[in-house]
């Protein structure tokens, strides 16, 4: 049994061989997003952090969605009229999950996009590190098609990812897309049959699980903190990040790569990750 069973009512948690799994789970609602899940999920990805058997974070959705996007229920109507303070701490709590703590994670996060994937869904979609999808899944940018504009950060996710004509095209029609034209568009790193999605993700998770953690979370921070910055701030931050990286792995990982490339050769690293140990 896992050891995080009922501990949160709407997502499921399991941690098997270094994988920590999140499962939104209300099914029966396509996983849409509620104040109550929103609140969980901070919860569970602090919890995360610290459990060191959960090395790489894989988020996936029960039954046929990955997530419907915020509850149209429990999110908006239900909160139509309270006070504006309150209304201020569902967005904020909206917000931590879905990416002020999923961006800069500190471990490496792979959204499993198993199905449905609407609106507010892009958020987290993108704030992953990685994204693979069925090819079955849907995605659409659905605001538009019940009089909203795209809220949260949807739109800035969707300009880091997809062209500009694209983005601009989805937000403006709601139109869906399938999970392959999303890997065509660079919203995701690639799809496959439903059937094989598991498998795929898993190979992938244990690809990261043989990279230094301490190297591979400096190194995708530093990547998407780089965007935001010009070249030669960057050069200063990106080399601060190189010299942080040295100091702080507690494995010595460049001091192992060049080992075993240089005096045992033992490995390529153009062509394999070095053994840690
Ligand atoms: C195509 C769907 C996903 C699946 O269709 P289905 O498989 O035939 O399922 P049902 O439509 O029968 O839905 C099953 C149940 O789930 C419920 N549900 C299904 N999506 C939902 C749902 N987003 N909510 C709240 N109940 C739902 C639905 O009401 C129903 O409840 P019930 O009648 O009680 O069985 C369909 O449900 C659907 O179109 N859902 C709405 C998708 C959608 O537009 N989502 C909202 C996007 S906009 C957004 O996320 C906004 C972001 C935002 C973020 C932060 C901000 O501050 C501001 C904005």
């Amino acid at each position: 049994m896992s050891k995080y069973a009922a501990r949160w009512e709407t997502v499921k948690v399991d941690v098997e061989a270094g994988i920590g799994w999140i499962t939104l789970n209300r099914p029966d609602k396509r996983n849409a997003m509620s104040p109550t899940l929103n609140r969980e999920m901070i919860d569970v990805l602090e919890t995360l952090e610290l459990d060191e058997e959960a090395q790489v974070i894989v988020l996936t959705g029960a039954g046929d969605a990955w997530t419907a996007g915020m509850d149209l229920k429990e999110y908006f109507r239900e909160n139509d009229g309270k006070p504006e303070i309150f209304q201020e701490r569902l967005r904020r709590d909206c917000s931590q999950w879905q990416w002020k703590l999923l961006r800069m994670y500190a471990k490496p996060t792979i959204a499993m996009v198993n199905g449905w994937c609407f609106g507010g869904a892009f958020s987290p979609l993108v704030a992953c590190d990685l994204a693979i999808a069925a090819d079955e899944a849907v995605f659409g940018l659905s605001e538009i098609n019940w009089g909203i504009p795209p809220g949260n950060l949807v739109s800035k996710a969707v300009a880091d990812t997809m062209g500009h004509r694209q983005a601009l095209h989805y937000i403006m029609t709601g139109d869906t897309f399938t999970g392959q034209e999303a890997a065509a568009m660079g919203l995701i790193n690639k799809s496959v049959p439903r059937a094989q999605l598991r498998d795929e993700v898993t190979a992938l998770a244990n690809k990261l699980l043989e990279k230094a953690p301490v190297v591979l979370r400096i190194a995708k921070n530093g990547f998407k903190r780089c965007r935001e910055l010009n070249w030669d701030q960057n050069e200063d931050y990106l080399y601060a990040k190189v010299d942080q990286s040295n100091y702080r792995d507690p494995e010595k990982g460049r001091a192992q790569g060049l080992k075993q490339f240089l005096d045992d050769k033992t490995i390529k690293p153009g062509l394999q990750t070095f053994k840690r140990g």
